[in-house]
């Protein structure tokens, strides 16, 4: 093709004029759009310890969860708070320019508790509420190193995802090997018989956030779940039989989880 073809002219625009100059820069625009990353999630709920831990890498693994967010435009929905690995993930969001929603229940929105929180605060009645919120408004669910909330609330999602309750996509970040032997634990559960084998692979889990998320974006749900999404669905729009009783409800707790 010669230098002087309108077709040459067209693509290679002399630099300096005005219509040179837009454009390169749409141009530019257009090669900045097509490397960022298109996702399948819009929102990702992070569970993560309300301390930091006592080493750096699990710091450094939830500020890296954070960016990794940013960089694919995934909204983050956590506990509220702003202590621990909770403060980190949601500060680092928010300074990246994400949206941040804090899902947190009123006996722990006091500053002495749960700190300063960034983003939006959504304030709920408990912490049954609170998990049925943080599950409904994500697509997907992330577990950051953590004590024992963490671990009530991955749990809680895979075995919501294991009843069928929902399909979205659950996965552990296994900084430096802090899930080891949980998931040990578990193959013994499987090995055991009280997992089953079409199970085991209901969560998925990775060493570093860009792993995990990649997994997360392929992963395809286990579809023997006991109870269809559907029937979970269908009950939460019953209206309630009759009011609670007092103590655990089983017809409120269903209603709740339902996503
Ligand atoms: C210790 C107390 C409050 C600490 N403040 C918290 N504020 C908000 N959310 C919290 C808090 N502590 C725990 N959580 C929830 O549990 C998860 C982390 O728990 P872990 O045991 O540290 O792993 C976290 O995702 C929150 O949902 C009250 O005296």
């Amino acid at each position: 093709m010669s230098f002087y073809s309108p077709l040459y002219l067209y693509t290679h625009p002399p630099k300096g004029s005005f219509s040179g100059d837009c454009f390169w820069r749409l141009r530019q625009i257009m090669e900045l759009e097509r490397k960022m990353v298109k996702s399948r999630f819009k929102r990702v709920c992070v569970f993560c310890g309300s301390s930091t831990g006592k080493r750096d890498c699990y710091r450094d693994a939830a500020i890296e969860l954070a960016q990794e967010l940013v960089e694919r435009r995934l909204d983050l929905v956590y506990g509220g708070g702003s202590i621990g690995l909770m403060g980190l993930v949601s500060q680092a969001v928010h300074q990246g320019g994400g949206n941040v929603l804090g899902i947190i229940p009123r006996t722990l929105m006091s500053k002495e508790i749960t700190g300063e929180t960034v983003g939006e605060v959504k304030p709920v009645a408990d912490m049954h509420q609170r998990k049925a919120e943080m599950a409904r408004h994500s697509d997907c669910f992330i577990a950051l190193p953590g004590g024992y909330g963490t671990l009530e609330e991955l749990l809680e999602v895979i075995t919501w995802a294991q009843l069928g309750i929902h399909d979205k996509p659950v996965g552990l970040l296994n900084v430096d090997g802090y899930y080891n032997y949980l998931l040990t634990f578990i193959d013994k559960a499987v090995d055991d018989g009280f997992i089953k084998p079409s199970q085991r692979n209901i969560f998925v889990y990775a060493p570093n956030a860009k792993e995990l998320v990649q997994k997360l974006e392929e992963y395809v749900p286990v579809s023997d779940g006991v109870i269809a999404k559907a029937r979970w669905e269908v009950e939460l729009q019953q209206p309630p039989q009759q009011p609670p009783q007092v103590g655990f409800s089983p017809t409120t707790l269903q209603t709740e989880v339902a996503l």
